[in-house]
């Protein structure tokens, strides 16, 4: 499993970058195996990237009926909200891809309504459905690309320092409560989930980030900067604006 860290010069070019770097990593998959199962993640730059892969005309190149998108995490609102990372996503890049990406191919995480009252009974949902794709004795998908991006305070998807969820163990999603970043209510994958991609990416622009990257480059505790958690099967990306990588790198 290697690690790389590469830097751009601000947030808007790390999203184009990422952008390019992530249809050009489907394609690659596509000439071996198919489907490619990605994980988007909400946030800034995370939607900024989305946004990126709309406008660049290589999208075209991918097979999107063979492409199926997953989320890190949710905020567990109704469908439609406009906090809602699929929401944001769907604004960003999947409306704009209309019938080439199958309806059914986008495995949103369920949203709060009537019969899904609670973060756990939507991360036992979630679970089902990642179970349904994942090869024999796995919980999910060995996700081709795990897109996450990353908080001021390390946290990845909705796994937050000192939070129970951080101890998820032999489950692929958890309810997640009192969020530090809102809104309080959230599903995540777990460590077990994130550590089934082949290739994790943390993507992180902006100064206020540069401590939790220190932290997670140096090896520093997990229940402390979860970032530091994170790993692929194959390979790890750092992907971070100037001021990000901060003096870390
Ligand atoms: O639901 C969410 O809020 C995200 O999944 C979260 O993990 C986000 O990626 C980080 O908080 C970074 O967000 P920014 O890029 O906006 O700082």
């Amino acid at each position: 499993m290697s690690r790389l860290v590469i830097v751009h010069p601000d947030a808007a070019i790390l999203a184009e970058a990422t952008a390019a770097r992530l249809l050009t990593r489907v394609l690659d998959v596509q000439s071996e195996r198919s489907p490619v199962h990605l994980v988007l993640t909400g946030g800034t730059v995370g939607i900024a990237t989305l946004a990126a892969v709309a406008r660049n005309p290589v999208r075209t190149a991918v097979d999107w009926s063979q492409v199926h998108l997953w989320w890190g995490d949710e905020r567990f609102l109704p469908d439609g909200d406009p906090d809602r990372n699929e929401t944001q996503a769907r604004d960003a890049l999947i409306d704009s891809l209309g019938d080439a990406l199958p309806a059914a191919n986008v495995h949103a995480i369920p949203a709060l309504d009537a019969t899904v009252a609670t973060p756990e009974l939507s991360a036992a949902l979630y679970a089902d459905e990642l179970a349904r794709w994942a090869p024999p004795g796995a919980q999910a998908p060995a996700f081709d690309v795990l897109l996450l991006g990353m908080g001021p305070d390390g946290h990845v998807a909705s796994l937050f320092p000192g939070h129970p969820a951080l101890e998820a163990a032999g489950v692929a999603t958890v309810g997640v409560h009192a969020s530090p970043k809102p809104p309080p209510q959230r599903v995540s994958l777990t460590f077990d989930a994130l550590h089934a991609a082949r290739e994790a990416w943390v993507v992180a622009a902006g100064p206020e980030k540069a401590e939790a990257v220190a932290s997670a480059l140096s090896g520093g505790p997990v229940e402390q900067t979860p970032a530091a958690g994170v790993h692929g099967q194959e390979r790890t990306l750092w992907l971070l604006d100037v001021a990000a990588a901060g003096t870390a790198v």
